[in-house]
C-alpha cells in the first residue's frame, strides 16, 4: 500500500521540522523536499520591484519535482534504496498489499500546481500568523541571503496570493496551528497517520 503526504505551509511554519521527525517514524518513509527543486538563481527573473522572486512556482523545476514523485510511485522499494531509507521485509510477504510504503512531500507551494493536486492522499497545511513568521524569517540562512524589504515586499504578498488560490481550489486540507509547540504539532499528525494507515490495511 502506498500513501502520500503532503505537508504544505507558509515559509518557516515548522515544515522541515515536522517531516524530519515524521519520516523517522513512519515504515519505510520516503520523502521529497521541494526546497531541491528551485532554479539556478540566474534563472530567477527579477521583479519590477528589484527583488528576485524566489517565492513563485516558477521559480522552481516543479517537472522534474513530479517526476521524482512519479519515480517513487512506480517502485518505491527502488526509490527507497537508492535514497539510503532502510525498508523493512514485509509484514506478510504472501500479501504485497500488506506492505505499507509512506512518501511524505514537504516544501511551501505544494498546493499550487495543477499535476501534483491528484497526487496527494493526505495534504496538511501549516500556517502561523505574519508576525511570528517574519521574526522566524529573520533568523534563518538560505542558500541566497534575504535582501533587506524581502520578506515585506515579495515572501509576505506572494504567500497571501497562493494561500487565497489554493483556499479557492477546495481541496481537502487539514490545517495545523505552527505556533503550537513542536511536539504537539508532530503527535497530532503522527496519531492522525497511523490510524489513518491501519484503517486502510
Ligand atoms: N512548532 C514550532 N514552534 C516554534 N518554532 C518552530 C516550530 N517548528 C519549527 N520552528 C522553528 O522555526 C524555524 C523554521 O522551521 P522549519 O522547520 O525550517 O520551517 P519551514 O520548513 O516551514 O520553513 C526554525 O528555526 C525552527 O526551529
Ligand atoms: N533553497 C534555495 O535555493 C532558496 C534560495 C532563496 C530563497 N529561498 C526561500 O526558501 C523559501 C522556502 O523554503 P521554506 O519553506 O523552508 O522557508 C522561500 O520562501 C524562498 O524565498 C530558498
Ligand atoms: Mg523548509
Amino acid at each position: 500500500m502506498k500513501y502520500i503526504i503532503g505537508i504544505g505551509g507558509v515559509t518557516n511554519g515548522g515544515k522541515t521540522t515536522l517531516t524530519n521527525r515524521l519520516i523517522k517514524s513512519l515504515p519505510n518513509c520516503c520523502v521529497v523536499h521541494q526546497d531541491d527543486f528551485f532554479k539556478p538563481q540566474d534563472q530567477i527573473e527579477v521583479g519590477e520591484d528589484g527583488f528576485r522572486q524566489w517565492d513563485v512556482i516558477t521559480s522552481l523545476d516543479m517537472e522534474a519535482m513530479v517526476n521524482t514523485i512519479k519515480g517513487w510511485a512506480e517502485n518505491p522499494v527502488k526509490f527507497a534504496r537508492s535514497h539510503g531509507v532502510a525498508v523493512s521485509p514485509a509484514t506478510e510477504a504472501s500479501d504485497p498489499e500488506k506492505e505499507i510504503h509512506v512518501l511524505i512531500v514537504e516544501g511551501f507551494l505544494l498546493y499550487n500546481y495543477k499535476p501534483l493536486l491528484e497526487v496527494y492522499d493526505k495534504c496538511y497545511y501549516i500556517a502561523i500568523p505574519y508576525d511570528e513568521c517574519k521574526k522566524r524569517r529573520s533568523t534563518r540562512n538560505y542558500t541566497v541571503p534575504d535582501p533587506p524589504g524581502l520578506f515585506d515586499g515579495h515572501v509576505w504578498p506572494m504567500h497571501l496570493k497562493y494561500r487565497m488560490e489554493m483556499e479557492k481550489s477546495r481541496m481537502a486540507i487539514e490545517y495545523l496551528d505552527g505556533l503550537k509547540s513542536r511536539d504537539d504539532i508532530y503527535n497530532q499528525v503522527h496519531e492522525d497517520i497511523q490510524n489513518t494507515l491501519l484503517n486502510r490495511l
